[in-house]
């Protein structure tokens, strides 16, 4: 079954919906977005969250450092990054789940999945001026051709109810990974969650 993540949980409310739902993973962004959140406001939610539901927190070329600094006050599971960071970088947090975005526009940025072989790949639209959050899809057909199977694939970049079924069919990921795609002016809707985690759920697998 594919599995599902919501990102950018800011409110109780948010939390109230996830559990209600079960997604398999959870998103705290840590990083310059309308979705940001503090560390000690990801900890206050992540405390009301169902303890199945695992948590994902997403960071930008940020420092190591206040990175660690973070997964100590929240108890993230995995660690998210969608900037430039390097496999040493991702290498430096050990044994913790690391999750590596590539930005996808072209077949040339399919090739930078090999340089990061240890890691699940998460594949999002490369967008100007936005390092991810954006609502804007890619062209999935990049993907025909690219080593799929070298371990997990999280799908990401303007999922949203009506497309997720036939991203699910092309691409057959481990996870797919859904934000805007399941708000209405900028908050978390409850409805089109639903939806989404309901098509995701009844796709062939
Ligand atoms: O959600 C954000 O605001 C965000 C900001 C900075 C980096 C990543 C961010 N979110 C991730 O972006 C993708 C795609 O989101 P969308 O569904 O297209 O809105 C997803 O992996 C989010 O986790």
């Amino acid at each position: 079954m594919t599995k599902i993540k919501v990102c950018g949980l800011r409110r109780p409310e948010d939390v109230a919906y996830v559990n209600e739902l079960k997604p398999d993973y959870v998103g705290f962004v840590f990083a310059e977005s309308k979705r940001r959140v503090t560390a000690a406001a990801a900890a206050k939610l992540a405390s009301g969250l169902d303890p199945a539901i695992k948590k994902v927190g997403i960071f930008v070329d940020e420092d190591p450092e206040v990175v660690r600094s973070i997964a100590e006050q929240v108890p993230l599971d995995i660690l998210q990054f969608h900037g430039h960071e390097s496999p040493a970088y991702l290498e430096s947090f050990g044994d913790k789940e690391i999750w590596k975005a590539l930005p996808i526009a072209t077949k040339e940025d399919i090739g930078q999945m090999a340089r990061y072989p240890q890691n699940t790949l998460l594949l999002d639209a490369k967008v100007s001026g936005a390092s991810g959050g954006s609502g804007v899809p890619f062209d999935w057909d990049l993907l025909s051709g690219a080593d799929l199977d070298r371990g997990r694939i999280v799908l990401a970049g303007g999922l949203n109810p009506d497309n997720v079924a036939q991203a699910i069919e092309k691409v057959r990921p481990f996870a797919v990974d859904v934000s805007s795609g399941v708000e209405t002016d900028g908050f978390k809707d409850y409805q089109k969650m639903k939806t989404f985690i309901e098509k995701v759920r009844l796709a062939p697998q």
